[in-house]
């Protein structure tokens, strides 16, 4: 089965190409970047996305919306995550953090799947940490700050995969699919 994914990061679509394997399923990337409604929560802005991208593309797709909540900042960046790493960055993260005992934070991914008649969502979450300095090298985003039992994403490479709030999504959506 192929399925279109359409986003314009490549760190996504590397890693969600990779789970889909494991499921037997092909991504077919179409790179390209959409509108993203003002949203408050990553479910509204995604199934928002897809609607709005339903009426303009005539086949099966599906998008992710994701994104990083630090529990001392209430919440943020949340669904600015990707504005706020163009911006400040993992640097301008730590900052903010500088000296802030609670560093709970977790990453939610919500997939949104255009049927050809309707949207489905399905969201994964994965709870870490931020930690004190950027560590590893693997990933993307916000990878080399986000502990996950001890290390950071960046610095689990593909054992990733196996907790991502990404690969929870999918294990959702494929699961859906495959008893379709
Ligand atoms: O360290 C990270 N590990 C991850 O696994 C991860 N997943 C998402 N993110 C960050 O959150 C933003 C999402 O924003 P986002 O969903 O709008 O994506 P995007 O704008 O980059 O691409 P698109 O899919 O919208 O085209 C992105 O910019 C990333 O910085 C991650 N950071
Ligand atoms: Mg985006």
């Amino acid at each position: 089965m192929e399925l279109t994914f359409i986003t314009s990061n490549e760190g996504k679509f590397r890693e969600a190409e990779q789970i889909a394997a494991k499921y037997g399923i092909s991504l077919k990337w179409k790179k390209m970047s959409y509108l993203e409604p003002q949203g408050s929560s990553l479910e509204e802005i995604a199934s928002l996305s897809a609607e709005m991208l339903s009426k303009e593309l005539k086949e099966t797709f599906f998008i992710e919306d994701s994104g990083l909540f630090i529990e001392a900042l209430k919440g943020f960046p949340g669904p600015y995550s990707s504005y706020v790493f163009k911006t400040i960055g993992n640097e301008g993260i730590l900052r903010l953090m500088d000296g802030v005992e609670d560093r709970r934070a977790y990453f939610l991914a919500v997939i949104a799947y255009f049927d050809g008649s309707e949207v489905q969502t399905f969201t994964g979450r994965v709870d870490g940490e931020i930690s004190t300095e950027m560590r590893g090298s693997g990933g993307f985003g916000f990878d080399p700050i986000f502990l996950y039992n001890g290390r950071t994403f960046a610095e689990m490479g593909e054992e990733k995969n196996a907790v991502s709030h990404r690969r929870r999504a999918l294990e959702g959506f494929f699961t859906c699919l495959s008893d379709r």
